[in-house]
C-alpha cells in the first residue's frame, strides 16, 4: 500500500478546500511538537523528566515536570508560525497571547499538553489533546471571552497518544483520521482512514472507586452492566480503566465502547472532574465525527456555551446507543 504522510494528508484535505494553508500549517506545527513531547517521555529517567515541580497549576493539582515541558514544547512550537492568534493550556491560567515581534493569525489553539498525568511515572499511556476555534474578530487581540466559544464551533480536534506507537488523530469536519509516527523517518503515516464507533459495545469504561459518590441514574446504569447476562440487559459487559483520558477515548475510538467521567459528589462543587474547552470538547467533536455521540448526562456536549476558560463538565460518550441510554435514565430521574 502507498504510504501516506499527514503532510501529503493535509495538502490533499487542502486541495479538497476542507482546510486552508493557515489551518494546515497550525496542525504540522502541533504535529512537530507532539514528535518532541514523544521523544521526551520515552525518555523518561534517563532524562529526569519523571516527578513533581512542586507547583500547583490553576487546576489546584500539583504539576508534574512533563506537564510543564511538554506544556513549552507546545508554546514554543507555535507562538511563531503565524497561524494563531492566542492560545489556551490545561497549565496556564490565562490565555498566552503570541509575542509582539511574531506575526498573528486567525487560529485560537487549546491544548490539555499532557493528559493522564498519573500515569506518567509507571509507563502507562498518556497524550496530548488539542482543539482548534476561529479567532471571532481577526483583527482583534484575543482575549479570554474569544475562546468562550461551544464545541461545535471547533474548526479541527485531535489528540496524541504517546503508547508503544505514538499515534496522532484528527478531524478537521470530514471524518476521524489515525496516524503512526514512524520514528525511523521521523514523520506520521495515515494508517487508520476514517475512524468509526460501532453503535453497540459490551465494553466500558469509569472509575468505579467513585461508585458511592455517582448520581442515581449512572448508579444504574453501570449495576445493569455489571449485572451482565443475569441483570436486565441480559449480556455481560467487560471493563477497562486506564485513567489517562485519551487512551481510554482511543480504545473507544478504535473498537466502541462507553467512557464515563460524571459528575458525583465528590466534584460536584467543580462541576465536574475534565475540562470542557481542552478535554471534552476536542474529544466530543472526534467521538461525533466517527458515528458516536457526547453528553454531559442531559445535554450534546458540543452545545454548552463555556462559561471559563477552566470550566469542568461531565463526560460521557462513546457508542450511541449506550451514551442513548445514560440520557434516558437522567431524563427518567429527572422526570420521576
Ligand atoms: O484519577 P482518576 O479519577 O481515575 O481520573 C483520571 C482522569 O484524570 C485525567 O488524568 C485528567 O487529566 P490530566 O492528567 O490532564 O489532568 C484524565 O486523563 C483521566 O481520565
Ligand atoms: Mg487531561
Ligand atoms: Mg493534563
Amino acid at each position: 500500500m502507498r504510504r501516506v504522510s499527514l503532510s501529503q494528508f493535509l495538502i490533499e484535505e487542502q486541495r479538497a478546500g476542507r482546510l486552508d494553508a493557515d489551518l494546515r500549517l497550525l496542525v504540522e506545527v502541533v504535529a512537530r511538537a507532539v514528535k518532541a513531547i514523544a521523544v521526551t517521555i520515552s525518555k523518561g529517567k534517563l532524562w529526569d523528566v519523571h516527578g513533581e515541580t512542586g507547583v500547583e497549576n490553576v487546576q489546584g493539582e500539583v504539576q508534574k515536570k512533563l506537564d510543564v515541558i511538554a506544556n513549552e514544547l507546545l508554546l514554543q512550537a507555535n507562538e511563531w508560525g503565524g497561524h494563531l492568534a492566542a492560545m489556551a493550556s490545561e497549565e496556564v491560567e490565562e490565555i498566552c497571547h503570541i509575542p509582539f515581534e511574531y506575526p498573528r493569525g486567525g487560529y485560537l489553539l487549546l491544548f490539555d499538553p499532557l493528559d493522564g498525568s498519573s500515569n506518567i511515572e509507571v509507563n502507562i499511556s498518556v497524550g496530548t489533546i488539542f482543539s482548534v476555534l476561529r479567532n471571532p474578530d481577526r483583527e482583534a487581540i484575543p482575549t479570554e471571552a474569544s475562546f468562550l466559544q461551544p464545541g461545535t464551533a471547533q474548526v479541527a480536534a485531535g489528540y496524541a497518544i504517546y503508547g508503544p506507537a505514538t499515534q496522532l488523530v484528527l478531524t478537521t469536519g470530514n471524518g476521524v483520521h489515525g496516524f503512526t509516527l514512524d520514528r525511523e523517518f521521523g514523520y506520521f503515516v495515515y494508517t487508520h482512514p476514517f475512524m468509526t464507533i460501532p453503535p453497540q459495545t459490551s465494553e466500558f469504561a469509569i472509575n468505579c472507586s467513585n461508585m458511592r459518590f455517582w448520581e442515581p441514574p449512572v448508579r444504574r446504569y453501570i449495576e445493569e452492566l455489571i449485572a451482565g447476562k443475569e441483570g436486565p440487559r441480559g449480556r455481560d459487559f467487560n471493563m477497562r480503566w486506564v485513567a489517562s483520558m485519551v487512551s481510554d477515548v482511543h480504545r473507544t475510538l478504535s473498537r466502541g465502547g462507553i467512557f464515563l467521567y460524571p459528575l458525583d459528589a465528590k466534584n460536584r462543587a467543580q462541576g465536574g472532574k475534565l475540562r470542557l474547552l481542552y478535554e471534552a470538547n476536542p474529544m466530543a467533536l472526534l467521538v461525533e465525527q466517527a458515528g458516536g455521540a457526547a453528553i454531559d448526562g442531559r445535554r450534546r456536549l458540543l452545545e454548552i456555551v463555556p462559561q471559563r476558560l477552566h470550566q469542568r463538565v461531565p463526560v460521557i460518550l462513546g457508542s450511541k446507543e449506550e451514551v442513548e441510554r445514560v440520557r434516558a435514565y437522567h431524563e427518567e430521574a429527572d422526570a420521576s
